[in-house]
């Protein structure tokens, strides 16, 4: 079952075209890769795929269920993490001031079923929910081992703590795609090692479709199963790691860089 639709996005900054002519189709369950050097578009795709951007020209679609997709381009970003999509950024973006446990909480808040009435009059409906988030709250962190530090503002994490808190809290809003732009970077090979089990772990878990980006190319050869490459903001190859390691567009736009590793 498909759950998203690129269809020909581009997008241009003045006279720069930063993405051009750019399809993906992801479906249910898949752990796809977006690739490709410094400046080639893969954070603008993202971008665009969440209403940060709006494509100048093509369709994004996003299907909730199979039969009604719908199109998600020019809506803005807090609608499309409503339908079901939520993202991680490049520039790690939590509310530094407040406590781990308050990041994760508040995200569940996209999806809370009590009204600003019982919210208002603070009614028993409102207590138990948010009583329920504390404790879902609680389970993410759990999972992501970082609960013993629920009570800390989140800029005193370390920085792949700091990571680990973003994907928690994209989880909170409860999404059936997920966006990780960069997740390992700033890790060491050992805490990376730990994020890609739990990347396929939350997959699994929350029957969730990935879409990444990231550079360290073990993690990407290691855990996606297809890989998109962009370069100057075009795809110039797609397939499985193995296929996408020797191909030669590939190797010549990483200019020699090392594109395998253990794939
Ligand atoms: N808001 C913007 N205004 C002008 N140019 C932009 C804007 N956003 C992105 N660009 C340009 O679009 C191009 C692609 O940038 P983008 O950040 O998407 O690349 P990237 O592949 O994510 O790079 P990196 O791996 O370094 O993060 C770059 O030339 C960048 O300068």
């Amino acid at each position: 079952m498909t759950v998203l639709k690129a269809n020909n996005i581009s997008i241009s900054f003045g006279g720069l075209r930063a993405v051009s002519n750019f399809n993906l189709t992801l479906e249910q369950g898949e752990l796809v890769g977006l690739i490709g050097p410094n400046g080639a578009g893969k954070t603008t795709v993202f971008n665009m795929l969440t209403g940060v951007y709006q494509p100048t020209e093509g369709e994004i679609l996003f299907y909730r269920d199979s039969s009604n997709p719908e199109s998600i381009a020019g809506m803005k970003p807090y609608q499309i993490t409503k339908l079901g999509m939520a993202r991680t950024f490049q520039n790690i973006r939590l509310f530094k001031n407040l406590t781990v446990l308050d990041n994760v909480r508040i995200a569940f808040h996209f999806n809370v079923r009590y009204n600003s009435f019982q919210s208002i009059l603070r009614t028993g409906a409102f207590y138990r929910e948010e009583a329920e988030n504390v404790q879902k709250a609680l389970e993410l962190l759990e999972i992501f081992n970082i609960r013993e530090k629920s009570n800390e503002l989140a800029m005193n994490l370390p920085y792949g703590e700091q990571r680990k808190l973003e994907i928690a809290r994209a989880l909170a809003t409860n999404p059936k795609l997920l966006l990780l732009d960069e997740p390992a970077a700033g890790m060491n090979p050992q805490e990376t090692q730990d994020l890609m089990k739990l990347i396929e772990f939350v997959r699994r878990e929350f029957h969730l479709t990935i879409l990444l980006i990231e550079h360290d190319m073990n993690l990407v050869m290691g855990i996606c199963e297809r890989i998109s490459v962009l370069d100057y903001g075009q795809i110039i190859a797609e397939g499985t790691p193995s296929i996408i390691s020797k191909d030669p567009k590939v190797i010549t736009a990483y200019l020699g860089e090392e594109v395998v590793t253990g794939a």
